[in-house]
């Protein structure tokens, strides 16, 4: 059985003291089961500190982008090699924030993941279709496009280590969320594409996030499909209770 992986995306938000705070009030109480995983996706500035002060803990760190460059003048950019020298395991790749205000392409997102790789970092690859692709019957054949891209050229092992999130762009921050069948068939249908390009075997091992507008109410529900093996959760994940609550939920 795949193990859940709950991940909470704290976008640009929080100042220091309030991670500070967050981080004391999380460790510790994160359910020690081999059956879920707990990641805060946190700002660049405090990745240092929560890689210490979750040093020996269940809960790991992740970044919310980097750059593909190990090093250069890229003003303003955070490259991988910095990531993992700080200690943080993963990476968020080409949230729907990233593709929508700083020029993300699916080109971008498979030089990222492939940069991640090189360094040991898991990527956790966010794909979703807007209101308008949805409604026009398009989601499938978006969503696919984009997996295809982001995994292409990645050896078998690289994808089956891939953490895909299916994150509906109109169910983000909105209060919508897609009902678990629909986020469910969307999520079968990645798998089915993952399969396509490597194998069954492989595709059986990636684990595939829904998010948007996940919340310890709704998180059970999710979690009971067939092919959601966790969240991305944004604005729930946000108070250490309701983050807790949420990898609790992945234990179940
Ligand atoms: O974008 C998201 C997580 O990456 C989802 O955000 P919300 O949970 O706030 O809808």
């Amino acid at each position: 059985m795949r193990k859940k992986i709950i991940a909470g995306n704290w976008k640009m938000n929080k100042v220091l003291s309030e991670s500070n705070q967050f981080v004391n009030a999380v460790v510790g109480k994160v359910p020690d089961s081999e059956q879920v995983e707990a990641i805060v996706c946190a700002p660049f500035p405090y990745l240092s500190s929560l890689v210490e002060k979750t040093n020996g803990s269940k809960v790991k760190v992740a970044a919310q982008n980097m750059h593909f460059e190990d090093n250069g003048a890229y003003t303003g950019e955070v490259s991988p090699v910095m990531l993992k020298d700080l200690g943080v395991s993963h990476v968020v790749l080409g949230h729907s924030e990233r593709r929508e205000y700083f020029a993300e392409t699916d080109e971008t997102v498979n030089k990222k993941a492939h940069a991640a790789f090189h360094h040991g970092l898991t990527p956790i690859v966010c794909v979703g279709e807007t209101l308008e692709q949805r409604e026009a019957n398009e989601t499938k054949n978006h969503v696919e496009a984009q997996v295809k891209k982001a995994i292409e050229g990645l050896s078998d092992e690289q994808v089956a280590e891939t953490i895909v999130a299916y994150e509906p762009i109109w169910a983000i921050g909105t209060g919508k969320t897609a009902s678990s069948e629909d986020a469910n068939e969307v999520c079968s249908h990645i798998r089915n594409v993952i399969k396509e390009v490597t194998s069954e075997a492989i595709a059986e091992k990636v684990v595939i996030q829904y998010g948007g507008s996940v919340k310890p109410s709704n998180i059970e529900e999710l979690l009971s499909q067939s092919d959601i093996d966790g969240a991305l959760v944004g604005g729930a994940s946000l108070e250490a209770e309701s983050f807790l609550q949420l990898v609790e939920a992945g234990t179940k």
